[in-house]
């Protein structure tokens, strides 16, 4: 790891005041698993070269790319709601110890703050299909769809989500760009780059 990615991993893994570090969510597709699945890897190998624990990795797969932004915004969503529970829940506590100090509140038990602080929201997330143009002009309106779609969840939640969306014309070209390629240089896996996005943009935010 160079200096650089050093300090990175360094940042990535004191992220939080639980010191669990950031917490980056993988959405990818099935169609095309032969491909997109060597990109899931390369992506999850470039994050835990940055510090990022194996823990704060969630993955969720889609049927397809069109259905990659919607499932990156219900899941950030998500994650940012169960985030102000928990705010809620500690203000809570503080009140019933505030109560409890002052005498007008008794018997309640505060809660286990190691028991609730299991999830915080995303500090990025990744987006990873292919899609591999056919005979008709289905290719143009998913690539469109999507990559709008994912330039709107990032925006629109605050989440940086990163576009790990091959658009290829052929097979070889999808593969090369996965590091598979069944040529004499099989290429150069662009998840990883999509790793190290994530990492960067999350720690943009701090
Ligand atoms: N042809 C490809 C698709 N097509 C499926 C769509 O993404 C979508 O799942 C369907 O239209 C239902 O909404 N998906 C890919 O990821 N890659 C392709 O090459
Ligand atoms: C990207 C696609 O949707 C494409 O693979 C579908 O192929 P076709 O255009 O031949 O239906």
């Amino acid at each position: 790891m160079g200096g650089d990615d050093f300090h990175k991993g360094v940042k990535a893994a004191a992220r939080t005041l639980d010191g669990s570090g950031l917490k980056i969510l993988i959405v990818h597709t099935r169609w095309n698993s032969e491909i997109v699945d060597p990109l899931v890897r390369g992506a999850r190998q470039a994050l835990a070269r940055l510090g990022v624990q194996e823990q704060n990795i969630v993955v969720r797969d889609v049927p397809g790319a069109y259905e990659l932004p919607g499932a990156a915004q219900r899941l950030i969503r998500q994650s940012q709601q169960q985030s102000t529970n928990l705010v809620g829940a500690v203000v809570d506590d503080l009140m019933t110890a505030a109560g409890e100090l002052s005498g007008s509140v008794t018997g309640t038990a505060p809660r286990d703050p190691a028991a609730s602080v299991k999830s915080g929201p995303f500090d990025a997330a990744i987006c990873i299909g292919v899609l591999i143009k056919g005979s008709t002009m289905h290719f143009e309106y998913i690539a469109d769809a999507t990559s709008q779609g994912i330039m709107r969840v990032g925006l629109d939640t605050g989440v940086p989500t990163v576009f790990g969306v091959l658009t290829c014309l052929t097979d070889d070209q999808a593969m090369e760009r996965a590091g598979i390629g069944r040529g004499a240089d099989p290429g150069h896996n662009h998840g990883e780059d999509w790793g190290a996005a994530a990492v960067e943009m999350a720690l943009l935010a701090l």
